[in-house]
């Protein structure tokens, strides 16, 4: 009997898999009209060259070929939609942003990783979590936070890069150094934790921070899985699922698996200790606890009872800050090194500004210096770490566009109609790089156009939470630690560039496209940068 249903079910799903791979071959789709550039494969349409590491000629072409919503053929005659139309992005992200999810996958994929958190959330479930830990990132609480980040990047300052400066400039292997740093950042303010003592000639030997670092590569590793996620994410109890992938004969996945336990155990203890410092009565200690779990923890034992955090969901919030924060601030860091070597001008401009203050500056002084925050804006507009996002449309609705666009039958097309189910990538760069929104120098890097926090010249409103850039995106799941990573990269300049000077020999540097974007020397992740020591 038993049999039998499976069969049956089996292959009912096989006959909704077939049904819909034919109304996508077809069917037609009110998307039809779109223009945008030829599918390269029945299988898998353009979505090898959306999301390869090495597709920025790809995007560049999306940019500049069409008028801010691009069709892209997606998996077996599945039609997808690439908008950086501004008032598009306003209706996705802001105005109608119930009416387009985050996507399945990913949401799936972090409660799958994580547990039931921020990231994995929607509705008014996700709602709660960021009512909560919002405050956390308040500007008060960074302040509070600015020691911790100038004690561990004085750590990076004398114990990854001045020992090898002695016998004067060197090429140095930055790429290692920043993400060492960043998850250092990260892990002191972010959670309390120590990850790496930083110093020379001792890699970092922490489990968990080991695990973190494998985390993203495994999950590429098996990307082509990921589609299946959603489905398998609703099967049984999380007892019965790790049962199950404990059967498939995969070392790759076993790995993931071992990550994830390792994580899950370290933020779980981390969690019962701040907690067990609270009963404790050492409610003094964590008085004075700057970071984001403490923050987090001291505001939930006040918290009206239905917005209180359970211990499983404090679990999930350390990881996923750990992970949300750690791979793109050191994307920023390392981008940011890169363009000031690359433009020796602006890295002089920049030294001059801060050797006009005294160290360690406050947090007004230094968030108030005009160029290293022009420095920050500009980079992180030109090249943001993540340069897509992706969304699922709930409900059959309507697209508005700032600019209209030419359908291929010729007409004119004010507003897209745009079907429940359709994928839609939020193109952040594109969005970032548009010449209709920042002029016909959108592609350079210039510092200068920033004052006082806003973009000189431009009239075209973004809905970013960030100066008019789509960096951090906007709306209801714009990023959290937007102005936390402000402060980290503006502690990190303004302490290194007192000492150092950056510059590059090795022209083969390419940045790989990825979540987030990272250097590369023949496809390894390198930033060889050669780094000379100043006033010895
Ligand atoms: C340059 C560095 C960073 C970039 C470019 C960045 C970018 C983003 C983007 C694009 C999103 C939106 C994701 C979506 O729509 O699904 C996001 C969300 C988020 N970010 Fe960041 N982020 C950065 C740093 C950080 C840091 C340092 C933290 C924490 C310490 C953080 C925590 C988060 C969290 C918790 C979310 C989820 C917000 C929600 O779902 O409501 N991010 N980030």
């Amino acid at each position: 009997m038993l049999l039998s249903i499976i069969k049956f079910g089996v292959l009912l799903w096989l006959s909704y898999v077939a049904w819909q791979v034919l109304r996508r071959l077809f069917g037609g789709s009110t998307l039809d009209n779109i223009p945008g550039p030829p599918s390269e494969s029945l299988l898998a349409g353009n979505l090898a060259r959306l999301h390869g590491a090495d597709s920025w000629d790809f995007h560049k072409s999306l940019e500049e070929d069409f008028n801010g919503v691009v069709k892209i053929h997606g998996l077996i005659g599945d039609v997808q939609l690439y908008v950086f139309d501004p008032a598009a992005l306003h209706s996705i992200l802001v105005k109608d942003q119930e009416l387009y999810e985050e996507s399945t996958i990913f949401l799936s994929l972090t409660g799958l990783l994580f547990g039931k958190g921020i990231l994995s959330t929607t509705g008014n479930e996700h709602r709660r979590h960021r009512k909560i830990l919002m405050p956390a990132f308040s500007t008060k609480n960074l302040r509070g936070m600015l020691p911790v980040l100038y004690e561990v990047t004085n750590r990076l300052r004398d114990g990854l890069i001045k020992p090898h400066l002695e016998a004067g400039p060197r090429e140095l292997e930055m790429y290692s150094i920043l993400s060492r740093t960043s998850l250092e950042l990260v892990g002191r303010a972010g959670i309390g934790y120590s990850f790496d003592s930083l110093a020379d000639g001792e890699e970092p030997v922490d489990q968990y921070a080991l695990s973190l670092k494998n985390l993203t590569p495994s999950i590429h590793k098996l990307a082509v899985f990921l589609p299946f996620v959603p489905v398998a994410s609703r099967i049984g109890p999380a007892s019965f699922r790790r049962f199950i992938l404990g059967l498939i004969p995969s070392k790759t996945l076993g790995a993931l698996c071992r990550i994830v336990s390792v994580m899950d155990s370290k933020a779980t203890l981390l969690v019962q200790d701040k907690n067990q410092s609270i009963r404790r009565g050492e409610g003094d200690a964590m008085e004075h606890s700057n970071d984001i779990m403490s923050l987090l923890l001291k505001s939930n034992r006040t918290a009206a009872e239905e917005m209180k955090f359970m211990d499983d969901e404090l679990v999930a919030q350390t990881s996923m800050i750990i992970h949300a924060g750690t791979d793109t601030t050191s994307s920023a860091l390392n981008r940011i090194i890169h363009l000031l070597a690359l433009h020796p001008d602006v890295q002089d401009k920049l030294r001059t500004e801060i050797l006009a203050t005294k160290e360690p500056m406050d947090h007004d002084e230094l968030v108030g210096l005009p160029y290293l925050d022009g420095v920050v804006r500009e980079t992180l507009r030109l090249y943001p770490p993540v340069t897509t996002m992706t969304r699922t449309v709930t409900k059959d609705c309507i697209l508005p566009l700032s600019t209209p666009i030419t359908g291929i039958d010729g007409r004119r097309m004010e507003t897209i109609p745009v079907p429940k189910g359709c994928e839609v990538t939020i193109a952040i760069s594109a969005a970032n790089h548009s010449k209709v929104v920042w002029g016909d120098d959108a592609l350079e890097f210039k510092p200068q156009r920033w004052l006082n926090g806003r973009a000189q010249g431009v009239t075209v409103h973004m809905s970013g939470v960030y100066g008019n850039t789509m960096t951090f995106v906007g709306g209801g799941r714009s990023c959290i630690g937007f102005k936390f990573v402000q402060l980290e990269l503006k502690v990190v300049l303004s302490v290194l560039l007192r000492c150092y000077r950056f510059s590059v020999v090795n022209d083969h540097i390419r940045w790989k496209l990825g979540s987030p974007a990272a250097p590369s020397v023949d496809n390894r992740p390198l930033l060889p940068i050669v780094v000379e020591r100043l006033n010895a």
